[in-house]
């Protein structure tokens, strides 16, 4: 049976013709993907124009979990009148879906005529010096997942694949944002204090599941990329005394009208 997304181009065409009917919007010029933690950012961009189930937008995943329900929102940003496509449900590689399921959010937003992507996610942290609830800009990426979204001989340069001109731009808004190397790792399983350390030789200084692969995919597409993770837990080994599950989310929770105001504001510039 041929999948949708046998020709991933084909499915992000589709995709992007079915927001662009059911939202009513022709044309979204900047894409956002909220992670762990991020979700509050969508309510301060401006007003929801449309919001509609992920799944049923073509390619994009059934909810894993029944009720639990990602969706699409469609939302103009007041200030501009520019419009945001807000992905509120992202598939991880872990799921074993495939790389092309991992990054069909990211083509579809360049189908539907995006030219930026804030790619956001909850992350964890090498630098004691970063306790949970810290936003960082990713400056650039470590690639361990051992695939990538290209396929064929095209030998795509990620050189400032993290945009300087957003970072820029960001670190306007809040000039205390720190850089960060970030590394995905497959997951799901969290790594091992060994396989932090070596993270952390490496030159990483955030370890987490997604956004490398998907930051991959936009560069291939065109698209100008901010990336943007939020420390929720320092990684294994890092803390000598780890945070509790509540303490994490109580974090995440803390930053959250912080991080949700930089959006708002990168959104709007
Ligand atoms: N790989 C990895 N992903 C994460 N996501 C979150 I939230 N915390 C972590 C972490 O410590 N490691």
């Amino acid at each position: 049976m041929t999948e949708l997304l046998d020709d991933p181009r084909a499915a992000a065409q589709a995709a992007a013709e079915y927001i662009a009917t059911a939202t009513g919007v022709e044309r979204h010029d900047i894409a956002l993907v909220l992670g762990s933690g991020w979700g509050g950012a969508a309510g301060l961009i401006g007003e929801t124009v449309a919001e509609l189930p992920s799944s049923d937008v073509p390619g994009f995943a059934k909810p894993a979990v029944a009720g639990h329900v990602g969706t699409l929102r469609s939302i103009k940003v007041e200030k501009t009148g520019k419009h945001a496509l807000v992905l509120g449900a992202r598939t991880h590689l872990y799921e074993g879906r495939g790389v092309r399921a991992v990054v069909h959010g990211v083509r579809t937003a360049a189908a539907a005529g995006a030219s930026t992507l804030v790619l956001t996610n909850g992350c964890g942290g090498l630098r004691e010096e970063w306790p949970a609830g810290t936003p960082v800009l990713i400056s650039d990426h470590i690639n361990l997942t051992a695939t990538s979204p290209i396929e064929g001989a095209n030998f795509v340069d990620l050189t400032d694949l993290y945009s300087p001109r957003l970072r820029a731009l960001a670190r306007e808004i809040d000039p205390s944002l720190p850089d960060g190397v970030y590394v995905q790792f497959r997951g799901p399983h969290y790594e091992t204090p060994a396989e932090v350390r070596m993270a952390q030789r490496i030159g990483g200084d955030l370890v987490g599941m997604s956004t490398a692969l998907e930051a991959i995919a936009a560069r291939e597409a065109g698209l100008e990329v901010l990336g943007v993770s939020l420390v929720t837990n320092p990684a294994a080994g890092i803390s000598a005394t780890p945070l509790s599950h509540a303490e994490v989310i109580e974090a995440g929770q803390a930053a959250g009208p912080r991080i949700s105001a930089l959006l708002a504001a990168v959104v709007a510039t």
